[in-house]
């Protein structure tokens, strides 16, 4: 019949070939935006976009004539139903327009938002209020920075973000899904993705009320009673990130073993001179020496590694591209030289792998096997290279071994950073799937957001909020609508990876101590996975990598076993509460 699979296969040729060319128009067009926020930049990005969006509802609506249920070839069928969601292109031309500019307004609004001292400069998130919030131990001025930012973003986006959402459930139901969650959560081609998340959350729940509780104790040392409750939620301010999503920034404050402090890092990288293309360049250093891809000239050549001093504004949070050329690959940054932004740097290079890895697959199957996946990439690899063993072989660290006092110090500074994320990033999309299906509505956003924030983190915010506020808008994910659950499993996946590319690096003993640089078994492995782009169905990728088709907190848990037998004992020797029975958030100074 007329539509059959040889007609298929020429279709799917013609879209790839077609697509090339209309996405790497559209790429280059964003870029410009992003890299130098203009009016017209805007204009030619929004223009792009509307073509981008006609060729793929052109090619979406056509998919949909193919009967693939007695087709051979499984790719041409993966294909063609990867094809079938044209996601916001089946908005009417109106419509696609207005989302469009809603999309470009909020971004570009937490892009350019600054908050300015009385008399003086105007502070932009970075490099300036993170730093505040990371280094500033007055909670005064942490309350200032924390509600500066909520003010000159969150409370400007409510509005826009209320109509945002009726436009993305349109889209959605459009699409045949209930509402834009239910299409987000369709990448994971999962009818049990809820259930599995929860069942990771709770097995994960010990690890973090532990932490919690013993954090709570630090700051409870430090800005006293009338500020922590010991049985109740930590305020939000005081956690040293303005999200509360990574407490790495208050080690100094709830250091296991204070006579025993770790070498400052970014101290000894500055002493070095260390430059932003040097941190790039150490990143790629560690994929090659894993046997990988290096990158090509263009890389090196059209990346934005710093914010530009010419006046021009920019995007700052940061973020690899693929022109979807085969050649040319791009990482964004607003890059400081520190720990941090290396590691940072680290988790950008694992997109930019990704992307040289599938870069001969149909533009179809140019994605992660899903975005956990995309995002675990890089998260792995700075495991190894924020590791003692790795720091120490690459001259940032100058002490030789760790004892047992230090190593439990070693653990707490990666659990601020990776334990203290679980909740955060389970929280973000349990609030969006809410808000899109409608049980979270629109004049109480900031209240649910709240309730969230207290239950899954165990976190207050500092000074009462109301309705007026949008505090979630503060996030650069939700006023950039991407989607964040990813980031959750890709927290638990990091550490499945870590242990199977340790395995087959031959490693023994501790996984914490695992550095897979210079592996080439390891390499190999990962490779192997990474070229499969988004062919096959994730768990059989998942196999592939670890010998498992189900994503397990076996390994994760194994990372922290030495931290979780610490914390413990410490908490029980403290008479700790776990939790917060005490769940309201107090705001008047506590007598
Ligand atoms: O947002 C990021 C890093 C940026 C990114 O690499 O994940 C970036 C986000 C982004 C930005 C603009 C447009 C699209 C996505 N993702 C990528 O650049 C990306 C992702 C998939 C494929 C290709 C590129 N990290 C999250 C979570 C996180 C990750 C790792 C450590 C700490 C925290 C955060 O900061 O809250
Ligand atoms: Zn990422």
């Amino acid at each position: 019949q007329l539509y059959n699979e040889t007609v298929a296969k020429a279709f799917l040729q013609f879209y790839d070939r077609t697509a090339q060319v209309v996405w790497n128009q559209f790429m280059e067009a964003a870029w410009n935006y992003v890299t130098n926020i203009t009016k017209k930049n805007q204009e030619e990005m929004l223009y792009k976009d509307v073509e981008k969006s006609q060729h793929t509802l052109y090619f979406g609506t056509r998919a949909r004539l193919f009967k693939v249920a007695n087709f051979q070839d499984s790719d041409v069928k993966r294909m063609l139903s990867k094809l079938l969601n044209v996601d916001k292109a089946a908005l009417p031309k109106e419509e696609l327009r207005e989302y469009n500019e809603i999309l470009a307004y909020m971004e570009t609004t937490y892009s350019m938002a600054q908050v300015c001292l009385n008399e003086g400069p105007c502070l932009p998130l970075e490099p300036d209020l993170e730093e505040v919030m990371a280094t500033s131990r007055d909670q005064k001025e942490l309350l200032w920075a924390w509600q500066g930012w909520r003010d000159a973003v969150g409370r400007q986006l409510r509005m826009t973000f209320e109509r945002y959402v009726q436009l993305s459930n349109k889209a959605a139901k459009l699409n045949g899904y209930q509402d834009m969650g239910a299409l987000w959560r369709s990448t994971y081609e999962s009818d049990s993705l809820q259930e599995d998340l929860e069942q990771l959350f709770q097995e994960l729940q010990p690890l973090y009320l532990n932490l919690h509780a013993y954090v709570r104790r630090a700051l409870y040392r430090f800005y006293g009673p009338e500020l922590i409750d010991l049985r109740g939620p930590i305020p939000a301010h005081i956690l040293g990130n303005m999200w509360a999503q990574s407490w790495v920034n208050i080690l100094d404050l709830a250091l296991p073993f204070p006579e025993k402090p770790p070498e400052d890092i970014t101290k000894i990288m500055k002493g070095q001179h260390w430059k932003p293309e040097k941190m790039f360049q150490e990143a790629e250093k560690f994929f090659t020496s894993m046997g990988l891809l290096s990158t090509p000239p263009e890389f090196w050549e059209n990346s934005m590694m710093e914010r530009p001093t010419d006046g021009r504004e920019v995007e700052c949070h940061a973020s690899a591209w693929d022109f979807y050329n085969g050649k040319d690959f791009r990482i964004k940054k607003c890059t400081e030289v520190t720990i941090k932004d290396l590691l940072s740097i680290f988790h950008q290079m694992g997109h930019i792998q990704y992307f040289l890895q599938y870069k001969n697959l149909s533009v179809i199957f140019r994605a992660g096997a899903n975005p956990a996946f995309e995002e675990a990439v890089g998260s792995v690899v700075t495991l190894s290279a924020s590791s003692h063993k790795h720091l120490l072989n690459r001259g940032l660290l100058s002490q030789q071994h760790q004892d047992k006092e230090e190593e439990v110090n070693f653990l707490m500074s990666v659990a601020l950073e990776k334990i203290a994320f679980i909740p955060f990033a389970y929280l973000m999309d349990l609030f969006r799937w809410k808000v899109f299906d409608g049980t979270i509505e629109k004049d109480v956003y900031n209240q649910e957001w709240w309730n969230l924030r207290l239950k899954y983190q165990g976190l207050c915010p500092p000074i009462p909020r109301t309705e007026e506020d949008f505090d979630p808008g503060a996030k650069f994910h939700i006023s950039a609508s991407l989607p964040y659950i990813r980031y959750f499993l890709s927290l638990v996946l990091q550490f499945q990876f870590h242990e199977a590319l340790c395995k087959a690096s031959g490693h023994m003993g501790p996984l914490h101590h695992c550095d897979i640089y210079n592996s080439k078994e390891a390499g190999k492995l990962l490779e192997d996975v990474l070229k499969l782009g988004s062919s096959k169905p994730w768990p059989e990728v998942l196999e592939k990598m670890t010998g498992e088709t189900k994503v397990s907190t076996k390994a994760l848990m194994t990372y922290f076993k030495p931290l979780l037998n610490w914390l413990v004992t410490e908490n029980v020797r403290q008479g700790e509460i776990l939790g917060w029975p005490d769940f309201s958030c107090s705001f008047e100074e506590r007598e």
